[in-house]
């Protein structure tokens, strides 16, 4: 079996595409690799320096790549897939409120027994160990490579040991894919293994192999199940086994509140289970109506105590939380605004659960932020109900006086142990401190990329295609005579719109670009916009598909997030390969995106804050603008249909997997779209129940988490 592995191109911006689907690029990560061969032929021992994943050596890779392995079967399912108790009650205080370095990759011989090895799905690993043999032969993967079991099996495993020393770094191609990297170090490691004479047990099974050895195997869809938790594309980072609590700090009104559930809704959709504590829901949960900005006064002992008790008890619960092993990073939404309380977080957090702690202290001495915040956000909170505009932004105004008597921003020299991040004036200047790995660094990076002034973005899938009247999926086709109706009625209601600064943002497939022919605004072409790439289902209708491959059909419909098509993308795939194009987002101002039904759902599940389950089946119709505007801690959606008819692309979760004729029961189909299917408004990723549309009226508003 030929080891040729193509790398998937890299995703990217250009304002003058060549319009062909998944055209190679030379990968980013050419360079180093192409310095390590010349290292490896001139030093040995810088090589084999480089092949052990020394970070310094450069050779790392974290690109968004996905491997297109040609020469796979189509029936095997690729697998490079990797993808105490709380003593917070002295919690006494007053305020409220790896990437794996990936060695140099080091490519097998072809035909030789190891790259077999390599190329065999994970239920592979089963067939080739006399005890899993009967309850591999179950899965489908294991079907087509049975033939390989028992006898032939120990000697592929250890003709495998021999095989990779006779390997030469010459054959190992810099096009490598990072997760037949992450095999080949496997490999690598396998062998030095064999040298010091274990090989004997390189043919037992997995399950009963020595920790050390089962540790050095490929991925499986068992390891990567039992990963503390998943990073979008592959990514397992091994600060990530550490539960982190994010600690906000900050005056009132300061935007906490909204930096918290944005971060949290971020870190969700690149697969970081994260949850906000907000103490202001505990004290609110804890108390009767909210009277006035007295309850915050210092000298208030009996609010005090019910505010501190409320502190306790959310500081307990984001412990609790993170040791159920539920999720990962806790961020606790609370003014935490004196050195006392920073204190006796990290003595919680740190001393007593071992957890990371940053703080994220947001700063801001411009009154016209404040006072936005305030009608914003303040206006429409519970606390408020029914109260006159005016009063509330006087009460507010003294609460905050409140809480300025005691405040403490964080100080370097006092504080110096603590990790933390300060964002002043809504992102103008960002000061980060002891910075301590890769999550912190990959939060940093998002906070530093949003911002807070107004705009929109506006959602839409091309006209309908050649294809989708033919209900093929993928492929590159033209647009549909209907579809270049579409085009025109788009730029007419583009051209209405008025959008300042406007920048339209197209995938390279031929069905965008075709539509957004006659827009009047600067173009940008993304890779990254492509649509999920179906591999060996490219071009097929979904009967053929279940015809042709019923195992995979059903298996996309058991799991379609994770489902990776037979080389090529997963929805977890496309979520990986968005990422980038989710951070420009956040730093531009109006853009319309026009790509596709599955990179839609993706874009979309982002702003909606909306599960890995919901995603590959929310509802992204053809020949709808889908216009995204942040309000308050949410965004307004609304669906904008355009009066030319489309088929309609969606399948619904069936029953049944793999089940092509039942209609769908997943509820989740049209969730968004109102029955006339124009004009509807909802309000997402918001619990202000009184949002405006921000011409201070209210909307046809729908709360929705
Ligand atoms: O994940 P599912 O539901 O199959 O939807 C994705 C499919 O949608 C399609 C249409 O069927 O998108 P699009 O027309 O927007 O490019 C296919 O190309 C793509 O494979």
């Amino acid at each position: 079996m030929a080891q040729c592995c193509e790398t998937s191109p890299r995703y990217g911006i250009s304002s003058n595409p060549t319009p062909s689907r998944n055209s190679n690029q030379d990968p980013p990560d050419a360079p180093s690799a192409t310095a390590a061969v010349l290292l490896s032929t001139a030093t040995p021992g810088a090589a084999a320096h480089l092949q052990q994943g020394d970070p310094s050596s450069g050779s790392s890779n974290n690109n968004n790549t996905s491997t297109k392995n040609k020469n796979q079967n189509p029936n095997q399912k690729q697998d490079d897939s990797s993808g105490s108790s709380n003593n917070a009650d002295n919690y006494n205080k007053d305020d409220e409120d790896q990437v794996g370095t990936l060695p140099l990759p080091f490519i097998l011989s072809k035909k030789t027994p190891a790259a077999l090895f390599l190329s065999r799905p994970s239920s592979s690993y089963t067939d080739l160990c006399t005890c899993c043999n009967s309850s591999s032969s179950n899965s489908s993967a294991s079907s087509t490579t049975s033939s390989s079991s028992s006898a032939g099996a120990s000697a592929v495993a250890r003709q495998l040991a021999r095989s990779v020393t006779a390997t030469s770094i010459m054959d190992m191609p810099y096009n490598t894919s990072p997760s037949l990297r992450v095999r080949t170090t496997s490999l690598n490691q396998l062998k030095k293994t064999a040298d010091l004479a274990i090989e004997n047990e390189l043919h037992v099974c997995p399950s009963v192999m020595s920790e050390e050895l089962r540790k050095l195997l490929p991925p499986t869809s068992e390891t990567v199940m039992t990963k503390p938790f998943p990073i979008r594309g592959e990514r397992t980072i091994a600060d990530c086994t550490t539960p982190h609590v994010i600690a906000m700090v900050g005056l009132p009104a300061r935007g906490k509140t909204f930096i918290s559930k944005k971060l949290a809704r971020y870190l969700n959709w690149i697969g970081i289970a994260t949850r906000v504590f907000n103490l202001g829901e505990y004290r609110r949960h804890a108390t009767t109506a909210y009277k006035s900005h007295e309850f915050f006064r210092a000298d208030n002992e009996e609010a005090m105590a019910i505010r501190n008790r409320c502190a306790n008890q959310a500081l307990h619960d984001s412990c609790e939380w993170l040791l159920s092993g539920q999720g990962s990073i806790a961020v606790f939404d609370a003014t935490n605004s004196t050195r006392d309380r920073r204190q006796l977080i990290h003595d919680i957090v740190v001393k007593q659960h071992g957890f990371r702690l940053f703080f994220v202290e947001s700063i801001c001495d411009d009154p016209m932020i404040i006072e936005q915040n305030i009608l914003e956000v303040k206006v429409s909170s519970p606390d408020y109900l029914n109260m006159n505009t005016e009063l509330v932004v006087r009460d507010f105004l003294q609460r905050i006086e409140h809480y300025e008597e005691r405040y403490q921003p964080i100080d370097e020299v006092t504080e110096a142990h603590l990790s933390f991040m300060k964002v002043y004036n809504a992102g103008k200047k960002v000061v980060v401190y002891n910075n301590e790995g890769h999550v912190e660094s990959r939060i940093v990076y998002y906070l530093m990329n949003i911002h807070i002034t107004p705009r929109t973005i506006y959602l839409t899938r091309h006209g309908e295609s050649e294809h989708n009247l033919s209900g093929l999926i993928g492929g590159d086709s033209n647009l549909s005579a209907r579809g270049h109706q579409y085009a025109n009625a788009l730029s007419t209601f583009i051209a209405q719109q008025q959008i300042d600064g406007l920048r339209v943002w197209t995938s390279w497939m031929k069905r965008a670009i075709q539509t957004v022919a006659d827009v009047k605004a600067p173009q940008e072409r993304w890779k990254a916009l492509n649509e999920i790439d179906a591999g060996h289902c490219e071009e097929m209708t979904y009967e053929q598909i279940k015809e042709r491959f019923p195992e995979e059909f059903k298996a996309r419909d058991v799991n379609k997030f994770a489902y990776r098509y037979p080389r090529g993308e997963s929805y977890e795939d496309l979520v990986a390969r968005l990422e980038p194009v989710i951070m420009e987002l956040e730093r531009q101002g109006n853009v319309l995106v026009v790509s596709h039904q599955a990179v839609l759902r993706c874009l979309f599940a982002y702003f909606l804050d909306k599960s890995a389950d919901e995603l590959p089946y929310l509802y992204v119709p053809l020949h709808t603008v889908i216009k995204l505007t942040p309000v308050a801690y949410g965004c307004k959606v609304e669906h904008i249909k355009l009066p030319i008819d489309a088929v309609d692309t969606h399948r619904p979760k069936p029953k049944i997997p793999g089940d092509v004729s039942e209609p769908g029961l997943d509820g989740l189909s049209g969730e968004l779209v109102a029955p006339d299917g124009v004009g509807k408004v909802l309000i997402v990723g918001d619990d202000v129940a009184t949002a405006t549309n921000g011409n201070g009226g209210r909307v046809d508003a729908q709360a929705h988490q």
